[in-house]
């Protein structure tokens, strides 16, 4: 199957001279939930930038659907690439929320009729229905964040882009964000996370992207990467708690690496408790 974003040898050199990415190539293909990793200042924010236009490869190609993003405009790549930013203020403006949902889709000249079906299909995929009159700046920064998701959904881009979604969420707002990824995979987007939360990584079981100083250093299935003690000290990066602590138990599958409590329990529950050791860590 053909990918649907695909990223060439693509690195991008910023007028200041700094070269935040340096010979990216990635395959993005329908379906796929792909979450990018990544110290601080390593290039996550400059490569997914480059997939709606935001930013043009110094160097290389990038395709998305039949699209090459040095060709096209930004307002055609974004119909196909949504990008709910980390903070929701950069994206929210107008007074009310039935006007925010609304607006990315008069913006790409769709007509009233099709607004209003994709507008009310984000309302009851959101559950917004009571909020539609509140002004975006009185609900708090979870709510804010969903009305900024519910908006790029109106437009249904092929790919949403969640930047940081999990950052200054309660629990509460942490567990919504799970679902909502979960809900997007569902309704056939592809979605592409940078996130610091491996927790959520873990939690969606989904293919993983490190980087690393401008490089990419890895690319597989959160298990595999996050075994994987050299790439994750490069990185500077830790596994989620209970893969730490799954680590450090004695344990009859030594090959596998578990991502979640609910995986350890059925470990626990397969193997019987009185098997688990506590070792001295791998
Ligand atoms: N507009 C810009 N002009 C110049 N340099 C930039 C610009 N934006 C980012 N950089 C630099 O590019 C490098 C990569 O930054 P980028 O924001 O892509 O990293 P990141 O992994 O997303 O970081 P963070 O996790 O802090 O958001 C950094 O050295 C950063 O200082």
């Amino acid at each position: 199957m053909e990918p649907y974003i695909s990223v060439k040898n693509v690195s991008h050199k910023y007028p200041n001279g700094v070269t935040a990415i340096k010979d990216i190539n990635l395959d993005i293909h329908e379906g796929e939930v792909v979450a990018i990793l990544g110290s601080n200042g390593s290039g996550k924010t400059t490569l997914v930038k480059h997939f709606n236009g935001l930013l043009k490869p110094t160097k290389g190609e990038i395709t998305v659907g039949t699209m090459n993003t040095k060709k096209e405009r930004i307002s055609k790549l974004s119909s196909q690439v949504g990008y709910v930013f980390q903070n929701p203020n950069h994206q929210t403006f107008l007074p009310s929320v039935r006007q925010e949902l609304a607006y990315g889709c008069k913006n790409l000249k769709m007509v009233d009729e099709d607004i209003e079906t994709r507008v009310q299909k984000a309302i009851d995929l959101f559950q917004l229905e009571d909020r539609l009159d509140d002004n975006p700046f009185d609900l708090n920064s979870s709510q804010r964040k969903e009305v900024a998701m519910a908006s790029i959904m109106a437009v249904s881009p092929k790919v949403i882009v969640l930047d940081e979604p999990t950052t200054g969420q309660d629990h509460k707002g942490c567990k919504r964000v799970l679902e909502l990824v979960r809900m997007f995979k569902r309704e056939g987007h592809i979605v592409v996370l940078i996130t610091h939360d491996m927790h959520l990584i873990g939690e969606l079981n989904c293919r993983t992207v490190v980087m690393n100083q401008s490089e990419k250093i890895a690319d597989d299935h959160a298990s595999v990467v996050f075994s994987n003690k050299g790439i994750m000290e490069e990185a500077g990066l830790q596994p989620p708690q209970i893969t730490q602590f799954a680590n450090q138990i004695t344990r009859f599958d030594e090959t596998k690496t578990y991502l979640t409590v609910e995986s350890i329990i059925e470990w626990m529950k397969a193997n019987k408790e009185e098997d688990v050791k506590v070792g001295t860590g791998s």
